[in-house]
């Protein structure tokens, strides 16, 4: 016999500990399943034999009448005793094979891992399934390990798409609903996704676990924007919509949340005035909600400045715009400078999405896990072009963000379409925080430009670098400091005669679309 489909979208694990005074665990998994949980896991970690096969036999009552199987937590006995679906066993619980002899082929056998070695024995074992995590920390379980994060899920899925056999996923450990858009799309490869979620306190332990329900489950199932990405773009189709990108920012004044360094900010605030953006310069979490519920609003996350609690900070601001589906701009200062910049940045790509990530060379690759050739080569040569190419390419797509490496030559990518641009001037080598600035022309781009980050990245980084080689031979220039005041002057003047319909100064755009050697 075939056993059916199994749907794991929605995987509902219980925990009588956690049911809200005045209802039952039997009324809180009813109401989950009114709301759409696909699959049971019943847990009961001191229920005594008997006690545990009498809960097992009343909500398999319910689950059957819903269509849906029921998973018995470690008890091949229990399972055997009500004949429920199939079990679910940890990496200390009984063997594969001895709960496969006992089940027979067609239940259901699942099983915990964290790593893709755990993963590669479960698959030669013959599980069905594998519940992957503890993606965060969770109250729920004393965990024994540490939390793999996102990338923990993309590591194993990866391995996974590797291997003959389909074995299903889901991942678990504290998936509520502020972090399931994040690990369900953020830690998908290419050709495999995870089934599903697991979850046990935001569902059993809600007032409603109906309307909890549904809503995890539309989070699992509907792609946010930033998966889709518009595939084959060619330069003068981007460059012709260049334009509207820059007029936007001036007639809809997008609010550009900067939480940025002490070094760029006053540079920052006027640079996003000279465009039509208006700036805010906030690290108080309190009011990072208000903030994020601005029409047209767009987050800044400049990690200039290493203090104590950033990555909390960060995160926090991070997942108030993300809720209200606004976008997020990373900029990894100093990534690969120190062991807390390292670990700071690969915390905050485990738990958050963002839209744009742009760095210089030596941020970028940090980011990528690659290690900089920047010093003592050529950074034009056509082999560093490639290199740098295909890191930015691999991230962008791994990340499912745009990314933009700066430099002599900017190298924008969203996974699939690589441009090089070779705009801009040495003073903004020369004087600080160029970079940093530019992330904010990015904020107020992409706020106008959801649909298309991509084309708000190179607008951004095309007007930002063409104002400064029209700014290094302004009249009363002498060297970078008189360069500031006149970039900012000549971002102000081409965003205007943007606006009224003077597009010439794009004729200066030196943009070609990277393709690889053969
Ligand atoms: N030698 C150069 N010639 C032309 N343009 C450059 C050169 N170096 C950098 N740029 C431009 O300067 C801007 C900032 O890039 P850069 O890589 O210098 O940033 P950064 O190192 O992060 O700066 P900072 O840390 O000071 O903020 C980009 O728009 C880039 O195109
Ligand atoms: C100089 C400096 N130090 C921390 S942030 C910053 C701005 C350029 O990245
Ligand atoms: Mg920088």
């Amino acid at each position: 016999m075939v056993p059916p489909k199994v749907d794991y979208s929605l995987y509902l694990v219980t925990d009588p500990y956690l049911v809200p005074n005045g209802t039952t665990l039997k009324e809180q998994v009813q109401k989950a399943i009114d709301g759409g949980v696909t699959l049971v896991q019943l847990r009961e970690k001191d229920a005594e034999t008997c006690d545990f096969i009498e809960r097992a036999k009343a909500i398999h009552e319910i689950t059957k009448k819903a269509g849906i199987p029921l998973l018995i937590n470690d008890r091949v006995d229990v399972a055997l005793a009500i004949d429920a679906e199939g079990i679910h066993i940890g990496q200390e619980d009984i063997d594969v094979a001895t709960a496969r002899k006992l089940l027979g082929p067609d239940k259901i056998i699942g099983m915990s891992v964290s790593y893709v070695s755990e993963a590669a024995k479960a698959v030669e074992d013959g599980v069905d399934y594998v519940g992957i995590g503890a993606i965060y920390d969770t109250a729920t379980k004393t965990p024994k390990k540490p939390p793999i994060g996102i990338n923990g899920a993309r590591k194993v899925l990866s391995y996974l798409s590797s291997v003959s056999r389909y074995v299903s996923t889901v991942a678990i450990g504290s998936l509520n609903l502020k972090t399931v858009r994040n690990v369900v799309h953020l830690s998908a490869v290419p050709g495999r996704r995870l089934d599903g979620i697991a979850v046990v306190s935001a569902i059993i332990a809600a007032t409603d676990p109906t309307a909890v329900s549904k809503e995890l489950l539309s989070l699992v199932r509907d792609p946010p924007y930033w998966m889709s990405v518009i595939p084959n773009r060619d330069v003068s189709s981007v460059l012709a919509e260049v334009p509207t990108v820059i007029s936007k920012v001036r007639s809809e004044t997008p609010f550009v949340h900067n939480i940025i360094n002490r070094v760029a900010t006053n540079f920052a605030a006027n640079v996003n005035l000279s465009i039509g953006s208006s700036p805010a310069m906030s690290e108080n979490v309190a009011e990072f909600d208000d903030f994020a519920a601005i029409p047209n609003s767009a987050l800044l996350i400049n990690m200039g400045f290493g203090t104590d609690d950033w990555v909390e900070k960060y995160l926090a601001a991070a997942g108030a715009y993300a809720k209200k589906l606004r976008p997020v701009v990373l900029d990894p200062v100093a990534a690969g400078a120190s062991e807390l910049r390292k670990g700071a940045v690969k915390s905050m790509l485990n738990r958050s999405h963002f839209d744009i990530i742009k760095g210089n060379e030596g941020e970028i690759f940090s980011v990528a896990g690659e290690a900089s050739q920047m010093r003592g080569v050529d950074s034009t040569s056509s082999s560093q072009l490639q290199k740098k190419a295909n890191v930015v390419e691999a991230l962008a797509a791994k990340e499912k963000t745009i990314v933009v490496l700066t430099g002599k030559e900017d190298v924008i990518s969203d996974g699939m379409t690589t441009f090089v641009l070779r705009n801009g001037h040495r003073y903004l080598a020369d004087i600080t925080a160029s970079g940093c600035v530019l992330g904010s022309i990015i904020g107020a781009a992409v706020a106008v430009s959801l649909e298309d980050r991509f084309l708000a990245a190179v607008a951004s980084v095309l007007l930002y670098t063409i104002a400064a080689e029209r700014a290094a031979v302004a009249p009363g220039v002498r060297g970078p400091g008189t360069f500031i005041a006149a970039l900012i002057d000549e971002l102000h003047l081409l965003s205007n005669a943007t606006v009224n319909g003077d597009v010439s100064w794009l004729e200066a755009a030196e943009v070609e679309r990277y393709v690889e050697d053969a």
